[in-house]
């Protein structure tokens, strides 16, 4: 038996219904996590799980028992929020050991357990500091340590990262990974950003309108898109209906309805290409280059269609707009929806 069921999870609020029937079943000790855009119902549900909401219709379960009315802190559930939520007039010493204090644990355990969990997240000298005196990065690793030296069987993190820094966000997602392999505990993280999801998760369950889209390991979503909105979420997929993708290749269709292609599988040479049936070509006008970091997309104007196209950033500038390019994809690269 799975250690998180949900079974036809339904929440209303009022005539609004943000989550219609959802059913997922989580092992002890994945990583999980709820990706989709704003108001999918993403935190709705995580709080459906932690207690802090209701559910309208439907069950929980937690390592074998139904804890769908049962009191949030009953659960033996941790979380983290985006916004840090720390008491600011306890220091950080104070502000991780406060759960434990509650929960009347004895004062050399709670010593032991606090400076455990200071370790763990990286906060060694910073106890007697102040909320006010830390950064965002420093509060947030704190509000970590104030959920995990309580032992929860399960962490729930909803977009614990979204108000930090690009560089030390991606420091905190190694962080947390090591921490729940660590700890050994079933973590569901919820986030709007793929790359995220993808560095992160175990399994990926893609949310869209209250319901479940997709569900896989990140290189299944990302390889084998289900529909447009896996395939415009998820690696940013070029979507082309089937009649424009027929008059391109100047060959007839299957019937389905659109084609999907990475932009990173299609190449792209500022000489035409020799034939090979292993692939389909096309040329068109370079009318966009954006560099990316690591890669630049060059958008590619073939008159029915634009397609963007990645390519590593190697430094130069290979392609000038206005020009005229070509490009070459596999056969077996264009995924039929
Ligand atoms: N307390 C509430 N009362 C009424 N409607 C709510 C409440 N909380 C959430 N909603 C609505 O439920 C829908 C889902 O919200 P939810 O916060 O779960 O989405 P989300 O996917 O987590 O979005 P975001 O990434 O923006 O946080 C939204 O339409 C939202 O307006």
């Amino acid at each position: 038996m799975a250690y998180i069921i949900l079974q036809d999870i339904e929440k209303y609020y009022g005539e609004n219904q943000v989550l219609k029937k959802i059913n997922l079943s989580i092992e002890e000790g994945e990583f999980v996590t709820l990706l989709g855009p704003s108001g999918c119902g993403k935190s709705t549900l995580l709080r459906c799980i932690a207690g802090l909401e209701q559910v309208s219709s439907g069950k929980i379960f937690l390592d074998g028992k139904e804890i769908t009315h049962v009191d949030p802190r009953e659960r033996n559930v941790g979380m983290i929020f985006q916004q840090y939520s720390l008491f600011p007039n306890l220091n950080v010493y104070k502000n991780i050991a406060f759960g434990l204090k509650m929960k009347k644990v004895d004062r050399d355990e709670i010593h032991e357990r606090v400076q455990n969990a200071i370790n763990m997240v990286d906060l060694k000298g910073k106890e007697r500091k102040y909320p006010y005196q830390l950064s965002g990065g420093e509060q947030q690793r704190v509000a970590l340590a104030r959920c995990i030296v309580t032992r929860p069987k399960v962490l729930l993190l909803d977009e614990p990262l979204s108000a930090i820094d690009a560089k030390l966000r991606k420091s905190l997602q190694s962080r947390i990974k090591e921490i729940h392999k660590e700890l050994g505990m079933t973590s569901i993280f919820v986030t709007h950003d793929q790359d995220e999801a993808m560095t992160m998760s175990d399994t990926i369950y893609l949310m869209k309108d209250g319901v479940i889209e997709q569900s896989g390991n990140p290189f299944e979503l990302y390889s084998s898109p289900k529909s447009n909105f896996a395939a415009s979420f998820i690696g940013n997929y070029n979507i082309l209906s089937a009649k424009i993708f027929s008059d391109l290749i100047g060959e007839e269709c299957p019937q389905v309805s659109n084609i999907v292609i990475r932009p990173e599988l299609i190449e792209i040479s500022s000489v035409d290409y020799e034939m090979d049936h292993e692939y389909y070509y096309f040329s068109g006008e370079l009318v966009g280059i954006l560099p990316q970091g690591n890669i630049i997309r060059y958008t590619v104007d073939l008159k029915e269609v634009k397609l963007d196209v990645d390519i590593l950033n190697n430094g130069s500038d290979l392609y000038q707009l206005g020009q005229q390019v070509f490009l070459r994809v596999k056969r077996n690269s264009c995924i039929s929806l």
